[in-house]
């Protein structure tokens, strides 16, 4: 409500000549002005204030996020005391005292799974996230590929099935001869050739479950983990026993060590260590065959083709004539073909093509038919196909180059 005039304190008496009203009326509004003066300055300084608090606060958040966004470390916190509190990394297993921020302080307890920086320092709690466990591992119970899926590798075939397959179905047969079964099979070849299939049709044979892991991901997607998730790997295979464990890429936790010691190879380094003794702790293990892959044999650690470990080397090759007539034959089994596709000309004409070239040759062979109205495939849609894919992959190559 807005005052009144006769609500107002009046600063002279009632009786005050017209003169003296107007005096005291001036001397009022002086004291006033005084007062706004003041009031004004105290503003300024408040402003002042509150910007140099928002530009802390900008450092702040900016400063934040850049420790977010370097590599961060992972560690679980051991117990929280009121110096701080203590925290084991994974990877290196060292202990350290720590601080965190009050809020962190909140979220975290014994036993939380954390992210620290570079000074070690808790910037966040990772309990909530997804197990990486799950993220890392690809668990199937019963893969679904058999053998006759696979074209053209029939040697490779029999030499995986008699190193995992016969150990994991027969165990005796070892036992009773007196020798250990193969410990590890690597798989090494040109991608796209059925090593991946190879390692899936050997576990759903066996009925075991496959366990899947990448070492790319392994040394890129969770920095600081690559040792635990090792451990984890196995225990997994263990906890799903009869087991396949298939680990794709594994040139990239076992390739040669080079004479740079930045922390990431000490890092690539200590994961190989534990794959290495796990490898080494086989006979324990029971029924858990390890399958590798790599498309890069020249790399690899020689540690890692110690006897006792991967102690076969299978090699796998892009598939000859006949391998790809094969392949060819394998996926177009549900295709409506026209009389004029012949496999062994198409083998003949693609030649080059891996396994994988193969499936999407097929694949977009039925989308020219598709595009031209037709349900029947014919010779000239596979021609057709492989130039289109030919071409795509050579584009690849090119921005790869000039990336
Ligand atoms: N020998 C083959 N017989 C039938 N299909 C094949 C064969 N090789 C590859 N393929 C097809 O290509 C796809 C990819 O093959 P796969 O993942 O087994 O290759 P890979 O050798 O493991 O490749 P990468 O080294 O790139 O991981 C398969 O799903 C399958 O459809």
């Amino acid at each position: 409500m807005t005052d009144t005039v006769d609500d107002v304190d009046q600063p002279y008496d009632t009786d005050a000549s017209q003169q003296e009203k107007i005096e005291s009326l001036e001397e009022r509004i002086d004291i006033l002005d005084g007062q706004n003066e003041e009031m004004r300055d105290k503003l300024l300084d408040a402003n002042a204030e509150n910007n140099k608090y928002k530009q802390k606060l900008e450092r702040l958040t900016h400063e934040n996020k850049k420790l977010k966004q370097s590599p961060l470390f992972v560690a679980t916190v051991q117990e929280m005391t009121d110096d701080g509190v203590i925290i084991k990394q994974h990877g290196n297993n060292q202990e350290a005292v720590t601080e965190v921020t009050p809020e962190t302080r909140e979220e975290i307890e014994p036993g939380s799974r954390v992210a620290v920086n570079n000074s070690l320092s808790v910037v966040t709690d990772l309990s909530d996230e997804t197990d990486v466990r799950a993220r890392v591992m690809e668990v199937e119970e019963s893969p679904g590929v058999n053998y006759e899926d696979i074209g053209g590798l029939e040697e490779q075939m029999n030499e995986v099935r008699e190193t995992v397959e016969l150990p994991l179905e027969s165990p005796e047969m070892f036992t009773d001869v007196g020798i250990e079964p193969p410990s590890g099979v690597l798989l090494h070849g040109p991608p796209g050739t059925g090593k991946t299939m190879l390692a899936k049709a050997v576990a759903n044979q066996t009925d075991a479950t496959f366990i899947k892991m990448a070492g790319s991901e392994l040394v890129h997607k969770f920095i600081g983990e690559g040792a635990k998730l090792v451990r984890d790997l196995f225990e997994v295979a263990r906890e799903h026993e009869p087991a396949v464990i298939f680990i794709d890429e594994i040139d990239a936790i076992a390739s040669k060590r080079t004479d740079s010691k930045t922390s990431g190879d000490a890092e690539v380094q200590r994961t190989m260590m534990q794959l290495l003794s796990e490898m080494d702790g086989f006979e324990e293990r029971g029924e858990v065959r390890i399958i590798a892959a790599t498309n890069r044999f020249d790399m690899l650690d020689r540690a890692i083709l110690r006897p006792g470990r991967f102690d076969r080397l299978i090699e796998v090759p892009k598939p000859n004539a006949e391998g790809r007539e094969k392949i060819f034959e394998i996926h177009t089994r549900g295709m409506n073909l026209a009389d004029d596709v012949t496999f062994e000309e198409l083998a003949t004409d693609i030649a080059e093509a891996s396994g994988a070239d193969i499936k999407a040759i097929c694949t977009e062979a039925g989308m020219f038919a598709i595009r031209d109205d037709r349900t029947e495939v014919r010779m000239e849609d596979f021609h057709e196909a492989w130039t289109k894919i030919d071409t795509d992959e050579v584009d690849a190559d090119v921005s790869k180059t000039f990336a």
